[in-house]
């Protein structure tokens, strides 16, 4: 079971309900629609959440492409959504991949 804020939702709302769950969604839009720019300025968010919570899987969801998947990855997000991005992609599978490979890398970095 996850949960998940939207972004006017402070993270500390998460605080009670980690040790609860299997993961947290930080949206990094507003719900509703695919297409919509990434907010970078969710990142502090999952930090704050990795700082804490080294094990916690983080998924991100909204705007994620191989131009934003850098900054998610550094933040400590271990679970991607990405809709637009994909779909879009003149080779889902290279995509894919790549963001994939940016995360696992970025988690290999983290201090156990
Ligand atoms: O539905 C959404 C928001 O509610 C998601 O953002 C969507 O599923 C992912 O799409 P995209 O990568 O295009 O933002």
């Amino acid at each position: 079971v996850g949960v998940g804020i939207k972004p006017k939702t402070a993270v500390d709302v998460l605080l009670p309900l980690v040790d609860l769950v299997d993961m947290v969604l930080i949206m990094t839009v507003e719900p509703g629609f695919g297409g919509q720019k990434f907010m970078a300025d969710m990142m502090p968010k999952i930090s704050f959440l990795r700082e804490k919570y080294t094990d916690l899987e983080i998924e991100v969801d909204g705007g994620v492409s191989p131009s934003t998947i850098q900054h998610c990855a550094d933040a400590g997000a271990t679970m991607i959504v990405s809709g637009s991005a994909v779909v879009n992609s003149e080779n889902p599978k290279e995509t894919i991949t790549y963001m994939r490979d940016i995360v696992n890398q970025a988690i290999q970095k983290t201090p156990a």
